[in-house]
C-alpha cells in the first residue's frame, strides 16, 4: 500500500498497526489534504473521519516527509501550526494562545525537563502538574469583574468571538468575586453527563448525535440559535493581564507562581481542576512529577469528564520567562499524553444476551480495534431505546471509548462516514434465549419468564433431540412445568409424578403416560448426552462426547482436576479450570440425577489408564474406525435413515473415529448420503475414500445395534 493507508469505500482509513510512510509527493499532498480536512472538522466541532491516534500518525508521517524534502513543504501543511492551521478568527489575542508540545513516556518527559533546565541554566524546583482537559481552549475577558467576551483559540493569534455561548457554560461566573479586569484562560468541555444530555436533546430535535464529548463541546460552543440548550463546563488554567488591568494586579499575574494564580482564579469563583478529584499540584522533583502523572492517569477512567493527558508546567514565573515561547507552544510546559481511549471502528453486529434476571441486553460486536493497551471486540449498548436514540446501524463507523478496566462503550456513529450500505439493527421479537415473549414496557427489555428464563432455556435444550431426547417435552411444555413450580432444575424432571402432570392444562392421560415413558427412556442415555444436557459452560456436543469417552464415568470426570481434564483432546489450560468449576457447581444436580436413576456411564469407554500404565491404555478393543477422521454429508438412508447428524457423529466416535464437518487432506473417509454436494466433490478432488450409508452401516456392524 502506497502510504500505509488503505482506501475503503473511497475513503482513507488509517491502519491501526502500521505508521504511515509517505512514498512520494502525491502521497504527501494527499496526506496534507486529509489532515487539513480532519482538523477543520475537529476544531469546528464536526465529526472528523479520523480518531486522534490516526490523525497524530498522519501528522507524524507528514513531518517525516517534510524533514526529508524540506523544499517540497506545502503552504497548507498542518505541521508547526496551532490547530494545524485549521482554525481561524478575527478577534486578536493580546498574548498568543498556543498549543502544547507532547511527550509520551517517562524518558521523553525527563529528557524534555532536562532540556528546559539547560536552556534556563538552572534547576527547576517547582513543577505544576494538572490534568489535560479534553475540550477546547477559550479566553474569557473580564472587565471590572464582569464577563464581557469569550474568544476561541483560533489560529493562536486571533480567535472567534463565541460570547453567544456564555449562558451555556458553567464554572465561568458572570461576575467575579473581585472587580478585576483580566483575562482568564481555560478549557470548555462537556462532562459525561452533559454530553449524554446534549445528545439526547440534539437527537430529539432530529439531529445526528455527536461522536464524542469533545466534538460536542466544540460544535455547541460555535453554534448559534439552536432550538435546544446544552450545558458545558469551564476549567480555568491560566490568568493574564488584559487592557486596563490595574498595574498592581498585572504585576501579580506576571510574577506569581502558576499554582498560586490557580488558587486566585478559584477564589474569584471560576471553576478549576482544584474542585475535582484531580486537583493541580505543585511538586519539587521530576520523580514527584512522575508519581503525580501516574496518580492522575489511574483516576482517568472514573473522572466525570475527559482528559487526554497531564500538563506539566514550570511553576515559577521567572522560570517561565526565561524559557520563553516557541511559535506553536510555550517552552516551559509540556503535555504528557495518555494513550488514546477513543478509536473509530466498525459496528459489525449486535448480539442479544439474556442476563440472570431475564434482562435482554444488546451487545455491540466490533471490528477488533486496539484501545488503551487491549483489543476491543465488544462494547455495551444500553437498551433498545438507546440504540434508536443514537440511530446506530450495522456497518456504521462508530467512536468507541475504553479506559482502564471499564467496559468499552460506543459513543456514537460517525454519521458522515456512512456509505448507504448500513443496515438497521433488528430487535428481537421473542426472548433470544427461551423463546418466551418480551416485556418491553420499560427501557430495559426483559424476558417474560424473568429469572426462570435460563431454566426454561436450559431444560428445553436438555430435552432436545441431541441431548436427552425426551419426546413430548417441547419449549411450551417446559414453560408450563416451570411456571407451575414443578421443576427447578434438570433432575426434577426425573421425579415428576403422574398426578402432577395430569393436573396441568392440556395434559390428558395419554400424553402424560407418553411423557413419563420418554423421561424413563432418557435415564438410559449415555453419559455424553447427560453431560451435554447439563450445559457445562465451554462444552458442546462433541466436547461432551470426548470428555465422556475419555473418562467413561461421571465419577471419574468429577474426580478429575484441571490437569487431568486437559488430557481430553481440545481442552486447553484456559478451558479446563472452567469445566472443573462448573462441574463442582453442578454437583447437587448431578447427585440428584444419579439418585433418580439416570445413567452415569459411557457405553464402550474404559476410562483413562491409571498412572504408570499408559502403555497398556492402547489395549482397548479396537473400533472399526480407529484413528480415522470421518465426515458425514447428505441424507442418510437404510439402517442409518433415522439418525440425526449428531447421532452419526456419536456413532463415528463410538467406533473409534473422529467426527469432523469439513473435508480436507486429513479426512480418512466421507460418508456421502443422498443429495451430498460440495463435500462429496471435494472428497473426490482430494481422493478421499467415499462410502455410501449402506457401506458405512456394514462397516460398523455390531455397533449399530
Ligand atoms: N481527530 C482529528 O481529526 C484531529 C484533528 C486535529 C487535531 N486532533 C487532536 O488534537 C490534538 C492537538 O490539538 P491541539 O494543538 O489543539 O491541542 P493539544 O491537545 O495538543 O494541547 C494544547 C491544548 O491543551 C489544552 N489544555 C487542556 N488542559 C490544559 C492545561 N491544564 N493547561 C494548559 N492547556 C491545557 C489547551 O486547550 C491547549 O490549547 C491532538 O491530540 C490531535 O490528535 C485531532
Ligand atoms: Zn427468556
Amino acid at each position: 500500500m502506497r502510504s500505509g493507508l488503505s482506501v475503503v469505500s473511497g475513503r482513507m482509513v488509517p491502519m491501526t498497526t502500521t505508521s504511515a510512510v509517505l512514498a512520494d509527493a502525491s502521497a504527501y499532498a494527499d496526506a496534507v489534504a486529509t489532515a487539513t480536512k480532519a482538523a477543520a472538522a475537529y476544531y469546528a466541532g464536526g465529526d472528523s473521519a479520523l480518531d486522534d491516534d490516526s490523525y497524530d500518525r498522519l501528522v507524524r508521517a507528514i513531518e517525516a516527509y517534510e524533514k526529508e524534502h524540506p523544499d517540497e513543504v506545502l503552504a497548507d501543511s498542518p505541521t508547526g501550526k496551532v490547530a494545524g492551521g485549521a482554525a481561524v478568527g478575527d478577534v486578536p489575542h493580546s498574548v498568543p494562545m498556543l498549543s502544547l508540545d507532547n511527550v509520551f513516556s517517562a524518558e521523553q518527559f525527563a529528557a524534555w525537563a532536562a532540556g528546559v533546565e539547560r536552556r534556563i541554566g538552572r534547576e527547576i524546583t517547582a513543577w505544576s502538574v494538572e490534568p489535560k482537559l479534553d475540550g477546547l481552549a477559550i479566553a474569557a475577558r473580564y472587565v471590572k469583574g464582569r464577563l464581557t467576551r469569550i474568544i476561541t483559540r483560533g489560529d493562536g493569534t486571533a480567535g472567534e468571538d463565541v460570547s453567544h455561548g456564555i449562558d451555556s457554560i458553567e464554572g465561568l461566573p458572570a461576575e467575579l468575586a473581585e472587580p478585576y479586569t483580566l483575562e482568564i484562560r481555560g478549557e470548555v468541555l462537556m462532562t459525561t453527563r452533559q454530553f449524554e444530555a446534549a445528545n439526547e436533546a440534539r437527537t430529539a430535535h432530529g439531529g445526528e448525535p455527536f461522536a464524542n464529548a469533545r466534538s460536542a463541546a466544540a460544535g455547541s460552543l460555535r453554534a448559534k440559535d439552536r432550538a435546544y440548550k446544552v450545558r458545558m463546563l469551564f476549567f480555568g488554567y491560566g490568568a493574564i493581564p488584559a487592557e486596563h488591568t490595574a498595574e498592581e494586579l498585572a504585576e501579580r499575574l506576571r510574577t506569581r507562581p502558576h499554582g498560586e494564580l490557580m488558587t486566585l482564579v478559584g477564589a474569584l469563583g471560576v471553576h478549576t481542576a482544584d474542585a475535582t478529584e484531580v486537583p493541580n499540584r505543585v511538586v519539587a522533583t521530576i520523580d514527584e512529577v512522575q508519581e503525580r502523572i501516574a496518580e492522575i492517569g489511574a483516576l482517568r477512567a472514573e473522572l466525570p469528564f475527559g482528559i487526554d493527558g497531564i500538563v506539566v508546567k514550570a511553576d515559577l514565573a521567572t522560570d517561565q520567562q526565561d524559557a520563553g515561547f516557541g511559535t506553536r507552544a510555550p517552552r516551559w510546559a509540556i503535555a504528557y499524553k495518555l494513550p488514546a481511549v477513543e478509536k473509530i471502528t466498525k459496528l459489525v453486529g449486535v448480539e442479544w444476551n439474556v442476563g440472570r434476571t431475564g434482562v435482554i441486553a444488546p451487545r455491540a460486536e466490533l471490528e477488533p480495534v486496539e484501545i488503551d493497551g487491549s483489543t476491543v471486540t465488544y462494547a455495551t449498548l444500553h437498551n433498545p431505546a438507546d440504540i434508536a436514540r443514537r440511530d446506530l446501524r450495522i456497518g456504521d463507523q462508530v467512536m468507541v471509548y475504553k479506559a482502564g478496566d471499564i467496559i468499552p462503550r460506543i459513543e456514537a456513529p460517525v454519521a458522515h462516514l456512512r456509505t448507504g450500505d448500513e443496515q438497521p439493527i433488528v430487535f428481537p421479537e421473542v426472548c433470544p434465549q427461551c423463546g418466551s415473549g418480551i416485556d418491553t414496557s420499560e427501557q430495559r427489555w426483559r424476558c417474560e419468564r424473568g429469572r426462570n428464563c435460563h431454566l426454561v432455556a436450559s431444560l428445553s435444550y436438555a430435552a432436545g433431540r441431541d441431548q436427552l431426547d425426551i419426546e413430548g417435552l417441547g419449549a411450551s411444555r417446559v414453560v408450563q412445568l416451570v411456571d407451575a413450580g414443578l421443576v427447578a432444575d434438570l433432575a426434577d424432571l426425573f421425579t415428576l409424578t403422574r398426578e402432577q402432570l395430569l393436573a396441568l392444562d392440556r395434559m390428558g392421560p395419554t400424553s402424560t403416560d407418553n411423557l413419563l415413558a420418554a423421561i424413563e427412556r432418557a435415564k438410559a442415555q449415555p453419559l455424553s448426552r447427560v453431560l451435554c444436557a447439563l450445559g457445562v459452560r465451554g462444552t458442546g456436543r462433541s466436547m461432551s462426547r470426548r470428555i465422556a469417552r475419555h473418562f467413561a464415568t461421571m465419577d471419574a470426570i468429577r474426580a478429575a482436576d484441571a490437569e487431568a481434564v486437559q488430557e481430553v483432546e481440545g481442552i486447553g489450560p484456559e478451558k479446563s479450570p472452567v469445566i472443573v468449576a462448573e462441574l463442582a457447581e453442578l454437583a447437587p444436580v448431578i447427585d440428584k440425577l444419579a439418585a433418580a436413576g439416570v445413567n452415569m456411564t459411557e457405553p464402550g469407554a474404559t476410562g483413562p489408564a491409571p498412572k504408570g500404565e499408559a502403555e497398556e491404555a492402547d489395549e482397548r478393543p479396537a473400533g472399526p474406525l480407529d484413528g480415522m477422521t470421518v465426515v458425514v454429508t447428505g441424507a442418510m438412508t437404510g439402517a442409518l435413515a433415522d439418525l440425526s447428524r449428531n447421532q452419526m457423529n456419536e456413532l463415528v466416535e463410538r467406533a473409534g473415529g473422529k467426527s469432523s464437518s469439513s473435508v480436507s487432506k486429513r479426512t480418512s473417509m466421507v460418508v456421502a448420503g443422498e443429495g451430498a454436494g460440495s463435500k462429496r466433490t471435494k472428497a473426490e478432488d482430494l481422493g478421499v475414500r467415499l462410502v455410501t450409508p449402506d457401506e458405512f452401516a456394514e462397516l460398523l456392524g455390531d455397533l449399530l445395534a
